[in-house]
């Protein structure tokens, strides 16, 4: 046992946890100790009365990973008692890439044993760590109690540690895992995601062997190439339309027309199957831009820029300010997807948007329907679109009639394109 403790607490004596008790504030952070601290309010004012747990899902495999904890928010929400909070939590290690490990912080005030029950369960049946936690003694500290399964099949604490308050990181925890899990950066890493996805998404067959008939683009094209960004109703289809016939240019979208199919089945899965998705969409167009740009200009309803942008909003927890700093490495430019010679990107007011929406009144994807109520994350896809480079946007006041909007890109790709 005592070696068991020394193996734990030597694993993850260089970890951090995290518990986002308010999106709009920072994670409360703590560490591990077998000593209490000077300082041992960990949970002031978060934390009455109530039982707290969290669970970790144990797998080194990143596929086996991101499945079973989408699914493990809604398993929990269905089984356990209404009066259970849960938080968002994760442990990593300060401004480590790559190292954080994705879990959930539950607040029970249900005074119930059906959540140890619940918990119990899932500790005996799938790759989870369970964890307890206890505030006691006079000085109202906290400590978090380890489970684990015995052979009978009941539940034992098997380790025991203080929790300490620790410093919070330079980085935001959910900035680490970027990198080949929201967004990737080459063909190779978001291929391999979906063919290890093909035993248990087969839907993933029929893209991979789309993808496999691609076109190679080269690096230039002889005809300018002209991107159109923006939220969902700033105009986009509406300017790439009348854009194209004034240009005499051929209009392409990402993802294309021939992922339709399966786009809806991959926006159910968990983002790092589902922006592997949505970036290989990006080299099937970029084959058919190459294609295109030996005839004539090519105009192109969202491609990478999208791809990165909500991928980063989505990932980045909290306030504006969690976003990776300009010039991060995230904002790069893959270095083997064609580049465009103009990325244009259409900004309105939200009042402005949400007014075209309801004119057009037309359903809404989820993560749409999740940017109406979220202000804090469409202001964090417009700042990750600002940030992108290589070639960066250049943004268009998009609240102007239709006609003024096209002359005014008329004239600034006459400009940057020599059109
Ligand atoms: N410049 C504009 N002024 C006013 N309404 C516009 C303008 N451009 C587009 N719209 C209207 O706003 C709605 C969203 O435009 P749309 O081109 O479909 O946006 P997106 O393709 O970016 O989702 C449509 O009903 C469209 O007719
Ligand atoms: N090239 C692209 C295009 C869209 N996406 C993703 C980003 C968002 O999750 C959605 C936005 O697409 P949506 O269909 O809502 O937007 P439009 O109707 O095209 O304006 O798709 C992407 O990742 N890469």
């Amino acid at each position: 046992m005592a070696r068991r403790m020394m193996s734990r607490l030597g694993q993850w004596s260089s970890y951090v946890f995290a518990v986002d008790f308010d999106t709009n504030s920072d994670p409360i952070y703590f560490a591990l100790a077998s000593k209490q601290s000077e300082r041992p309010q960990v949970f002031r004012n978060v934390l009455a009365d109530e039982m707290c747990y969290s669970l970790h899902v144990q797998s080194d495999d990143k596929i086996e990973r991101a499945k079973f904890y989408g699914g493990l928010k809604k398993k929990l929400s269905k089984e356990l008692p209404p009066e259970c909070t849960i938080l968002e939590m994760s442990i990593f290690q300060p401004n480590v890439k790559d190292s954080v490990i994705k879990g959930y912080f539950l607040k029970d005030a249900s005074k119930s044993s059906a959540t140890e029950r619940v918990l119990g369960e899932l500790l005996r049946n799938d790759p989870v760590y369970v964890c307890s936690y206890l505030c006691g003694g006079e000085d109202r500290q906290w400590s978090q109690h380890l489970w684990s399964n015995t052979e009978d099949g009941w539940v034992e604490v098997l380790e025991k540690y203080c929790v300490v308050p620790a410093e919070k990181p330079v980085h935001h925890p959910s900035t680490l895992n970027i990198i080949n899990y929201d967004v990737f950066y080459s063909f190779e890493d978001a291929y391999k995601v979906l063919q290890q996805c093909v035993d248990i998404i087969p839907e993933s067959k029929a893209v991979l062997e789309l993808v496999d008939q691609r076109l190679e683009s080269k690096e230039k094209t002889d005809f300018p190439v002209i991107v159109i960004e923006g939220l969902d109703a700033t105009g986009k289809t509406t300017l790439t339309e009348s854009l194209t016939e004034a240009l005499g240019a051929t209009l392409l979208k990402s993802p294309p027309q021939c992922l339709s199919p399966w786009r809806a089945r991959f926006d159910t899965e968990p983002p790092l199957i589902r922006r592997a998705f949505y970036a290989l969409g990006n080299y099937l167009t970029a084959g058919q831009i190459g294609q295109e740009a030996r005839q004539a200009p090519v105009i192109v309803d969202r491609y990478w820029h999208s791809t990165a942008a909500y991928a980063i909003a989505t990932a980045v927890g909290g306030k504006l300010g969690n976003l990776p700093q300009a010039g991060s490495e995230v904002y790069g430019w893959p270095g083997d997807l064609l580049r465009p010679s103009l990325v244009l990107m259409l900004s309105l007011s939200s009042q402005e948007r949400m007014r075209r929406l309801q004119v057009r009144g037309q359903d809404k994807t989820m993560e749409e329907e999740e940017l109406e109520a979220n202000h804090l994350f469409r202001q964090k896809v417009e700042e990750a679109y600002q940030r992108i480079e290589g070639p960066a946007c250049v943004t268009v006041d998009a609240s102007p009639s239709p006609d003024q909007v096209l002359q005014q890109v008329l004239l600034l790709i006459r400009e940057k394109c020599h059109l």
